[in-house]
């Protein structure tokens, strides 16, 4: 018998769009497809695919278009087969799960990140989940470990950045704070849209993941305007407002590097940015639904 997916592994197709179809393309072994998703379809146009007659041995990759990259690992428990069986056989064998795709928001401080997703949580209730942190300090009095954070201590923080366990973390007052690959994953394993607000190195590091995001950057009118925001939000002292703009030229560089950010929004009007980023998730969130029978 043919199976695909290594022993265990839960294969399943996930809806990008809702009139996606979710066949799966069979290419010629190709290992640098794990990019993101755009560059995977341009090399995936690139390379081979394979007709129906074709034989398919070890050393030829499937590829899922509406699946995380790295659960693509061909299993052939029979030695060669053809590329019709192998798509008849992902097509009995898989389950149909919705795992939706990231959504990464960054932006300068004040550029109205948390304004703009309250906005779409509000709006699409259960469809949008935040991913839980790990920390070093000291759980609260309530605090439960896997509900607020998940506790850990300093030793085994510092192996999982060894590791590369971590998307982005920093240091604040003694304790380690950090956002892990797998606590994203656990947010797209329970079926929602995992949100992630991260600074320019989270970027950096979730282009280096097969989470295959989608990247959105908010941007503020102008400098001038952040600072007023920033100023009448009345949550940060000078200096602070200080060194949020200082990083925010930095950032805005950023967000101009080609190719960084699927979506990027200038935040002058709220209603018209928030119309763009709605307009932006509107697909994915209809295929949630839509999986899930709503
Ligand atoms: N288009 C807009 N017009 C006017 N005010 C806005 C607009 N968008 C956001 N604001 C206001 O600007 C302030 C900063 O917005 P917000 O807190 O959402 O920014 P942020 O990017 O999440 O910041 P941080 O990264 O510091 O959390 C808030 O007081 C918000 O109400």
């Amino acid at each position: 018998m043919l199976s695909i997916g290594t022993p265990n592994e839960k294969l399943y197709k996930r809806p990008l769009s809702s009139n996606s179809n979710n066949s799966i393309q069979l290419v010629k072994k190709q290992t640098s497809l794990i990019t993101s998703t755009k560059n995977n379809l341009n090399l995936i146009q690139k390379s081979t695919s394979l007709n129906d007659d074709d034989q398919i041995t070890n050393d030829v990759n499937f590829v899922n278009l509406f699946h995380q990259p790295s659960s693509i690992k061909p299993f052939l428990s029979s030695p060669t087969t053809t590329a019709y069986n192998l798509r008849q056989t992902w097509n009995n064998q898989c389950q149909f799960l919705a795992v939706p795709a990231p959504l990464v928001i960054a932006g300068p401080s004040g550029s109205g990140k948390s304004t703009l997703l309250k906005r779409l949580m509000n709006e699409f209730q259960d469809c949008f989940g935040f991913s839980i942190s790990h920390t070093t300090r000291k759980p609260r009095n309530g605090e439960q470990n896997g509900r607020e954070y998940y506790f850990i201590d300093s030793e085994t923080f510092e192996k999982s950045i060894q590791n590369d366990e971590f998307i982005e973390y920093t240091r604040f007052s003694n304790n380690y704070y950090g956002t892990s690959k797998k606590a994203v994953k656990d947010v797209q394993n329970s079926g929602k849209i995992c949100i992630l607000d991260v600074e320019i190195d989270g970027v950096r590091n979730l282009k280096n993941t097969d989470l295959n995001p989608r990247f959105v950057f908010i941007k503020p009118p102008s400098l001038e305007i952040l600072e007023q925001r920033l100023r009448s939000r009345g949550t940060e002292t000078e200096e602070s407002v200080q060194q949020r703009l200082q990083r925010a030229i930095e950032e805005l560089k950023f967000g101009e590097i080609e190719g960084m950010f699927d979506l990027i929004i200038t935040n002058d009007d709220i209603e018209k940015a928030y119309s763009i980023l709605r307009q932006f998730i509107l697909n994915e969130v209809e295929a949630l639904k839509k999986s899930r029978g709503m």
